[in-house]
């Protein structure tokens, strides 16, 4: 079978995208995922998207997200930047805002006058259980209007995490030197902590100033990628609830600069950044 796909980016966060409603991926398995992902014997990608028909009135599109390692996603930020520019692009639509079905509800995708995509990433959720995280039994401590948990890692460090859910769970703190700092040992550790039952992506944020910070991501289901949208928001929600940071935030990641938006408890947190098409192709499965 031969697959029509597009390659993207997102600062770094690459993708196959690929559209649904023009060819029939319905056979398609987490095998056949993790192979046009796999960088050597594949395409290569973080993640891979798909445009389908919404099963929603009134809804422009449906976005499905899969893991390199064939892992379904709830939400993807960078991707959601590169899925508003492949359906312009494409012109499967002529509208610059978009209304996108995604496992956990509607998100709103603007195509900017520059060329940029905003995204209305939905109000984060800032309990727990939802990500899901098991914390019964786990230290805590207030700082500012945020709940840190503690985790023991096994070399007996101590971590202090702020858990945020944009769909998709996230466990971020916050480190002095994040160039340093052991993003793959650690990032790997915590991802399948047994405090998280369906995993978490694990932040590492250096606050640089009140309106900028320096991010890595080990993202579930990828490793460490070169920028974490969901990521990104998680990190200012929590700096911002921690008292560290005031909105808008710069937030540079090893592939670029995203910028975020959030005024605060039950909002919608709005995320700024790239969306660049690398290639066209086809490849058969
Ligand atoms: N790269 C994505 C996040 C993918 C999240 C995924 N790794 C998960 O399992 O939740 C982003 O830009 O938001």
């Amino acid at each position: 079978m031969n697959l029509n796909f597009t390659k993207m980016h997102g600062a770094g966060n690459d993708f196959i995208v690929l559209n649904a409603m023009a060819q029939d991926l319905s056979g398609l398995t987490a095998d056949n995922w993790r192979a046009l992902a796999d960088r050597h014997f594949g395409i290569g990608a973080d993640q891979i998207l798909l445009v389908e028909r919404p099963t929603i009135d009134g809804v422009d599109f449906k976005y499905t997200i899969y893991n390199q390692d064939g892992s379904l996603v709830e939400n993807c930020g960078n991707g959601a930047r590169c899925f508003v520019k492949y359906v312009s692009d494409k012109a499967l639509t002529d509208k610059r805002e978009i209304t996108v079905q995604i496992a956990t509800g509607v998100m709103v995708l603007t195509l900017n006058d520059d060329d940029t995509v905003t995204v209305n990433m939905g109000a984060p959720s800032l309990d727990a259980s939802t990500l899901p995280a098991v914390v019964d039994g786990c230290a805590q401590r207030e700082q500012g209007s945020d709940t840190l948990y503690e985790v023991k890692l096994s070399d007996g460090h101590v971590r202090w995490l702020s858990l945020v859910s944009m769909g998709n769970p996230h466990a971020v703190q916050i480190v002095n030197d994040v160039d340093a700092a052991p993003v793959q040992t650690e990032g790997a550790e915590l991802e399948t902590h047994s405090m998280f039952p369906r995993k978490v992506n694990v932040g590492f944020m250096q606050v640089l100033n009140q309106q900028h910070i320096k991010l890595r991501v080990f993202e579930r289901g990828a490793g460490e990628t070169l920028a974490c949208g969901t990521g990104a928001c998680a990190a200012v929600v929590a700096g911002i609830r921690r008292g560290e940071l005031v909105s808008p935030v710069r937030v540079s990641v090893r592939g670029g600069e995203l910028n975020i938006a959030w005024a605060g408890a039950g909002q919608a947190v709005y995320m700024t950044g790239p969306a660049v098409t690398v290639f066209d192709g086809q490849v058969s499965i």
